[in-house]
């Protein structure tokens, strides 16, 4: 179930610089073609010390995690991010964690399982487009799935906001779609990703105008994946 437990740097989203302890959950349904976790094996490794990116493994049961989860906190830690893989494969283990947890509860879900939504402080949900996928099926179906997701968790009260990657084939015009249709659903700011990988990698000039896009729809920001420029986990 668990590839890691670790305490970093958010380095993506709306809350970026904030100090996480972040809950690696193994596997993912998806497979997106920019993946940058090893997610298909399970690893059971927690950090030996806080922000060391030191780990050894164990066994990692239910009390195991959140009694990780305490021992690596910091002071300066804002939230516990629940990530993969895909977190909600595991839906029911985690709402038995977050019933042992005081901290502010962080989702970073690839919002494919409305049905399995329930509630967090944070939700970081992904909008997938079809070039992140060297063959994908039923595209349409993960997309209005993502969008109910982000719809659930507004309706709930959740701190929820979208986050996309842009490749360089990505198209402008699909990106006001999104923004179109996130506006549609209320007040949801939309966090632009560029892809890190020197050949998907989109233009400044390509950023530029999809931010511009998306600014007469929605709340948006750019946000790119400042863990790998600092070198940290
Ligand atoms: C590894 S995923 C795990 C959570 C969930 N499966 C999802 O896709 O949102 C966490 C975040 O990393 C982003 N990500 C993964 N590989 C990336 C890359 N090469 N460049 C930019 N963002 C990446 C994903 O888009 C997602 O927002
Ligand atoms: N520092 C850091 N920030 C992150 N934000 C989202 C991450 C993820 O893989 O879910 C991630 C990650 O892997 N590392
Ligand atoms: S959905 Fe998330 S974990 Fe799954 S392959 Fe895509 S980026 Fe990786
Ligand atoms: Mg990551």
């Amino acid at each position: 179930m668990i590839r890691e437990i670790f305490n970093s740097i958010m380095g993506e989203g709306k809350y970026i610089g904030r100090r996480f302890i972040f809950v690696r959950f193994a596997g993912c349904p998806l497979e997106c073609i920019y993946c940058d976790e090893n997610i298909k094996n399970y690893l059971n490794r927690v950090e030996k010390t806080p922000g060391s990116g030191d780990f050894i493994e164990e066994e990692l049961g239910l009390e195991e995690i959140v009694y990780h989860i305490k021992r690596l906190k910091t002071p300066d830690v804002f939230a516990i991010s629940f990530t993969g893989g895909e977190p909600l494969l595991y839906h029911k283990e985690i709402r038995k964690i977050v019933s042992n947890l005081d901290e502010i509860t962080f989702l970073e879900t690839n919002g494919i399982f409305p049905n399995r939504v329930f509630y967090f402080d944070i939700a970081s949900v992904d909008i997938k487009l079809r070039e992140h996928f060297n063959d994908i099926k039923n595209y349409n179906k993960i997309y209005r799935n993502e969008l109910k997701t982000i719809k659930k968790f507004y309706n709930m009260g959740s701190d929820v906001y979208a986050k996309v990657v842009i490749l360089k084939n990505t198209k402008l015009e699909r990106l006001r779609e999104v923004a179109k249709d996130l506006c549609d659903i209320g007040d949801i700011t939309l966090c632009i990703q560029p892809v890190f990988n020197k050949d998907l990698k989109p233009s400044n000039k390509k950023l530029f105008e999809i931010l511009k896009i998306c600014g007469e729809y929605v709340d948006v920001m750019l946000t790119v994946q400042m863990h790998k420029y600092m070198g940290v986990l």
